[in-house]
């Protein structure tokens, strides 16, 4: 585990269905940093969320938090400790308004939150609907700042953001960086994004990790692993 790391895992192994998905992965991000995590299709990049959030239990390896190993804690146990995940697909309850998804969100778990803090929350993600919306009628960006204000609440430590610019266009994904970067920078949250789009994550992310095959093949600033032969071969080339 990298020096004052927040988050991250050590000999991280997964088998799912006979087929080894992850082999000995070792990642890990500080607070106000904002780490890449990319590689081919099928590489693992999902999965490995999946280790990270509690919701896979690995055959190998530990998650840790504030230098502290998570062991057994499910992916509920991990959410109330500060562990925050979106997904790909930013599903919502389609018949409660965007008030009542809120309401939902303060009370999941105590301690529960207030409505200011969901009002905080809302600003902060820039979500400029009526609450009286129902969720099912937001467009895709509108659902993601939502799910995303419900998980803001509660202030994580760490953020794990599986395509947040997936379904988004051009300037929706200029604002989502503004967004993210803010996150890093100004509330010092540790987030791991995994991105399809190298661009936009040379643009944003501070270190990169590359998965191929279930392995991490490279690690750094995203100029150098961009460049890395290992990874054009993997990702760039394989990617074409
Ligand atoms: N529940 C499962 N059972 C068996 N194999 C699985 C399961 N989930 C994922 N896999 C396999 O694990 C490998 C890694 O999948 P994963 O979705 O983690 O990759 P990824 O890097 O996120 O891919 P993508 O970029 O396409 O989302 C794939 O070969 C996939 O078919």
């Amino acid at each position: 585990m990298i020096e004052g790391a927040r988050f991250g895992c050590e000999g991280v192994s997964l088998s799912l269905g006979g087929r080894q998905i992850l082999k000995n992965v070792a990642l890990a991000v500080r607070g106000g940093e904002m780490l890449g995590l990319i590689g081919p299709n099928g590489a693992g990049k999902t999965s490995l969320f999946e280790v990270l959030s509690g919701r896979y239990v690995p055959q190998r390896g530990e998650v840790f938090l504030n230098q502290q190993p998570l062991g057994k804690l499910d992916i509920f146990q991990r959410a109330r400790r500060g562990v925050a995940r979106t997904y790909q697909s930013p599903v919502v309850p389609n018949s409660l308004t965007v008030g009542e998804v809120f309401r939902a969100a303060r009370k999941a778990y105590p301690p529960y939150m207030s409505v200011h803090d969901a009002e905080w929350a809302a600003r902060l993600v820039g979500l400029e609907v009526s609450w009286s919306r129902l969720a099912g009628t937001l467009d895709t960006f509108d659902r993601r700042k939502l799910l995303l204000a419900c998980l803001m609440m509660r202030r994580p430590q760490v953020l794990l953001m599986d395509e947040p610019a997936s379904g988004l266009i051009n300037t929706e994904i200029a604002e989502l960086d503004l967004l993210l970067r803010k996150l890093v920078d100004e509330y010092h949250i540790a987030v791991i994004l995994i991105e399809h789009r190298l661009e936009l994550l040379g643009a944003i992310a501070d270190r990169i990790v590359v998965l191929d095959l279930g392995a991490v093949i490279a690690e750094g600033d995203p100029e150098t692993v961009f460049k890395d032969p290992k990874v054009r071969a993997a990702y760039f080339e394989g990617a074409a």
